[in-house]
C-alpha cells in the first residue's frame, strides 16, 4: 500500500477524525439543510457567492446544502457496498478453504481470473445485468470488489493453516468450521481491516463513478456522484457546482486511505501475538530444551522441516547460538543444513513447512509471523552464490540501502553514507563508484563482500551465512573468511555458518553442528574438532576425507563408502549405520542416545553409549 503519511499514527487518528465528521454530518445535513437543498431560488447556475457558497444548479438549488445533504446517501450506499463486499468475499474466501484440495484449486484460479478483472468495469457489468438505481450499484460494486476478499482470506488461511497450533487442533479432531472461526479468522483480522478501509474508498469513487455515468442513485434521489454529473454541465459557467462534490469524493476517500495507511502499519505484531496464544489451544507442558544456554541468542528446539505429504526432511534439530558465537553446520550435501538456516530466517520454500518446539530469535518468536521489519533487520543473510544474489536489473546501492531505508526509515543521503562505509570496511574499493553499477560489473569476490555489507547494514543480531565461500575462488575464500570473523569480533555478531567443507568450518567456528540425514549428530567445540577429538564415526569420516587437517602430506582423503538415505527412507534409527564403520546390531532400529562428550558436546551414537557395568562404576 502507498504510504500516505509518514506519521501512520497519526493519519490513523486524522482519518478517523475525519470520518466522524464526515458522518456526522451525513446525520445532520437532512435535517439541518434538507429544505436549503429543495428549495427552488429561481436564481438557476448562479456563480459563487456569499449567499450560496458554491452557487446553484440548473433548478437554482444551493449546491453546497445539496452537497452536504448528499452525503448521508452517498455514506450509507458506500459502507453497503463495503459490507457486501466483505462479506461476500471473506465467505467465498473460506468456503474455498474448507474445500478439498481440488475444490480449492479450481476456487482459487477462479478468484484469480475475477480479480485480475478491474473491479468498476466487473461493477459496470454487474449493473447492466441488475439495471440502473442506487440499490444496483450498491449490489455490483460489492460483488466486484468480493473477490479481492476472498482472495486475501484464502490465502491468509492458507498461511495461518501450517501453524502448529492449528496442526494441533486438527490433531485433537476440532471440527474445520470451529479451526476457522477460532483459529484462523482472528488470526488474519488485521489485514482484513486493513482492506475493507482500502475498500472503502475504492467503493465510494467507483459508486460515484456509476452514479456520474447514470447507472447509480436515479432522481430525484442524489449522491455525490450524481451531483457531479450535473455539475460537469456547467463547469465552465459555475466551476463550484461540481467543485463541491468533487471534494467531498476525494476528501472522504483520501481520509479513508489515511485510515488503512495508519491500521496497516500499527498492526503489532506483539498484539496480534497476544491474539493468536488466546486463541491456541494450550499446548501441553513441555519440559525446557536440556541444555539452552542462558546467554542464547537463537534458540532452536525440535524444529522439524516436511514435504506437505509428511516426508521429513530435517527431523527434529535443537541447538542454539549464544551472542556473539559462531556456530558451524556441516554435513553432506542433502543432510538439511540449508533448510535449518532457511526456516530461521523464515526463508522456506513454498512447498516445504516447518515445525519446531521452539524457534526464537531473542524476543522474537519466529514460529508465528514476525513483523517484516524485525526479520529485514534482525537476520542478515549471505547466499552461496554471488552472482544470484543481487537483482541484475538494478543498481548495487538501491540494493544495499533497501533494507535500511524500508525498514529504518533512513533517507536516502545517510542510507548512502552508511553504505559507503559498510562497504569501505569490506574492502571493497571505490565504494561510491560501486553504489552507481550493476552487479554484473562486480568480480565475485566483490558481489560477495557487497552481500556481506548489504547483510550486516542493519546491524543484525544474527548472521545466516550459507556456504558463502563455496563458489569462490581459494584465495578469495580466504579473505571472506576473514572478513566474517573480522565482523564478529568487532561488531559481536552471532552467527550460522553453513558449510560442507569441515576445514572451512574448523578455521572460522567456535562450535560444530554435524548433520546427517536431517539430523544433528554430534555438537563439538572446535578445539575439539582441530585437535581430531572427534566422537561420532559419521565425524570421523568427515574429517578423514579432508586431507589439509589431519592426513599426511601426500596420502589420499579416505572417502566415505555409500550414500545418505533418501529422507523418504531413513531408518527409525541411526540414518548412518547402513555407512558405520561401527555399527551394531540394533543401531538401524533404534533411535541413538546422544552421549555426553568431555568437552560439553553430545554425539548420538549407540556405539559409545557407556557399557552398563562402565557407568555402574
Ligand atoms: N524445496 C524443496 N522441495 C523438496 N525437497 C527439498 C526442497 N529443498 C530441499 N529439499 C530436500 O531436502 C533435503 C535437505 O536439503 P538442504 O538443501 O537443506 O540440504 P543441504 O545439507 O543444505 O545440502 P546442500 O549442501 O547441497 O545445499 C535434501 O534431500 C533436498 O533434496
Amino acid at each position: 500500500m502507498i504510504r500516505w503519511t509518514k506519521r501512520p499514527a497519526a493519519g490513523l487518528a486524522a482519518g478517523l477524525a475525519g470520518l466522524a465528521l464526515i458522518a456526522a454530518v451525513g446525520i445532520a445535513a437532512p435535517l439541518v439543510w434538507g429544505e436549503d437543498a429543495g428549495r427552488l431560488t429561481g436564481a438557476a447556475r448562479e456563480g459563487m457567492s456569499a449567499a450560496h457558497l458554491l452557487g446553484t444548479d440548473a433548478l437554482g438549488r444551493d449546491v453546497l446544502a445539496r452537497t452536504l445533504v448528499a452525503t448521508r446517501l452517498t455514506l450509507a450506499l458506500t459502507l453497503l457496498a463495503t459490507l457486501i463486499a466483505g462479506t461476500l468475499g471473506i465467505g467465498l474466501g473460506t468456503a474455498v478453504w474448507v474445500s478439498g484440495p481440488r475444490i480449492r484449486e479450481i476456487g482459487l484460479r477462479l478468484i484469480d481470473v475475477m480479480v485480475s478483472y478491474p473491479a468498476v468495469i466487473l461493477a459496470l457489468v454487474v449493473a447492466a445485468v441488475l439495471g440502473a438505481g442506487g440499490g444496483a450499484a450498491v449490489v455490483a460494486i460489492g460483488v466486484a470488489w468480493s473477490p479481492s476478499f476472498a482472495r486475501l482470506t484464502a490465502n491468509l488461511a492458507a498461511s495461518v493453516a501450517g501453524r502448529d497450533h492449528v496442526a494441533t487442533a486438527r490433531l485433537m479432531g476440532v471440527p474445520p468450521l470451529r479451526i476457522l472461526t477460532r483459529h484462523l479468522l482472528p488470526n488474519i483480522a488485521e489485514p482484513l481491516l486493513v482492506l475493507l478501509s482500502v475498500c472503502f474508498a475504492g467503493t465510494l469513487t467507483a459508486l460515484s463513478g456509476l452514479s456520474f455515468i447514470g447507472l447509480g442513485v436515479q432522481p430525484p434521489s442524489y449522491d455525490w456522484g450524481a451531483l457531479l454529473d450535473t455539475g460537469l454541465d456547467a463547469v465552465y459557467t459555475n466551476p463550484g457546482e461540481a467543485l463541491g462534490p468533487a471534494l467531498a469524493i476525494t476528501l472522504t476517500g483520501v481520509l479513508a486511505g489515511f485510515v488503512g495507511d495508519g491500521l496497516a502499519a500499527s498492526a503489532d505484531p506483539r498484539r496480534a501475538r497476544a491474539a493468536r496464544r488466546a486463541a491456541a489451544p494450550e499446548p501441553a507442558p513441555r519440559a525446557p530444551a536440556p541444555g539452552v544456554p542462558a546467554d542464547a541468542l537463537l534458540v532452536v528446539d525440535d524444529l522439524r522441516v516436511a514435504l506437505p505429504d509428511g516426508v521429513e526432511l530435517v527431523a527434529g534439530v535443537s541447538f542454539a547460538v549464544r551472542r556473539g558465537e559462531i556456530v558451524g553446520v556441516v554435513g553432506e550435501s542433502g543432510s538439511g543444513k540449508s533448510l535449518t538456516a532457511m526456516a530461521v530466517a523464515k526463508l522456506l520454500p513454498e512447498q516445504v513447512h516447518a515445525t519446531a518446539a521452539a524457534l526464537r530469535l531473542a524476543d522474537l518468536d519466529l514460529t508465528a509471523p514476525a513483523a517484516p521489519a524485525r526479520l529485514a533487520t534482525e537476520i542478515g543473510v549471505v547466499y552461496q552464490d554471488p552472482a544470484t544474489s543481487f537483482n541484475p536489473g538494478l543498481r548495487m546501492g538501491g540494493q544495499i540501502t533497501e533494507a535500511l531505508r524500508r525498514h529504518r526509515r533512513v533517507g536516502r543521503a545517510d542510507a548512502r553514507r552508511r553504505a559507503v562505509r559498510a562497504l569501505t570496511s569490506v574492502r571493497v574499493t571505490s565504494p561510491e563508484h560501486r553504489l552507481a553499477q550493476h552487479p554484473h560489473e562486480l568480480s565475485g569476490g566483490l558481489r560477495q563482500r557487497a552481500m556481506i555489507a548489504s547483510a550486516v547494514l542493519t546491524e543484525p543480531r544474527l548472521l545466516i551465512a550459507d556456504e558463502p565461500t563455496t563458489a569462490l575462488d581459494v584465495t578469495v575464500q580466504a579473505e571472506v573468511l576473514a572478513l566474517l570473523r573480522e565482523i564478529n569480533e568487532r561488531d559481536g555478531t552471532a552467527m550460522l555458518f553453513i558449510s560442507h567443507d569441515i576445514g572451512v568450518i574448523a578455521a572460522l567456528c567456535h562450535r560444530v553442528l554435524v548433520m546427517y540425514a536431517g539430523r544433528i549428530v554430534e555438537e563439538l567445540a572446535v578445539g575439539d574438532l582441530r585437535r581430531g577429538r572427534t566422537r561420532h564415526p559419521y565425524t570421523r569420516a568427515l574429517l578423514a576425507a579432508t586431507p589439509r587437517l589431519t592426513g599426511p602430506a601426500g596420502e589420499p582423503p579416505a572417502t566415505v563408502p555409500g550414500r545418505p538415505p533418501e529422507p523418504g527412507a531413513r531408518p527409525a534409527g541411526c540414518a548412518f549405520a547402513a555407512r558405520c564403520p561401527r555399527v551394531l546390531p540394533h543401531c538401524a532400529d533404534e533411535a541413538p542416545p546422544q552421549v555426553p562428550s568431555d568437552g560439553g558436546g553430545w554425539a548420538a551414537c549407540h556405539a559409545l553409549r557407556p557399557e552398563p557395568a562402565e557407568s555402574a562404576r
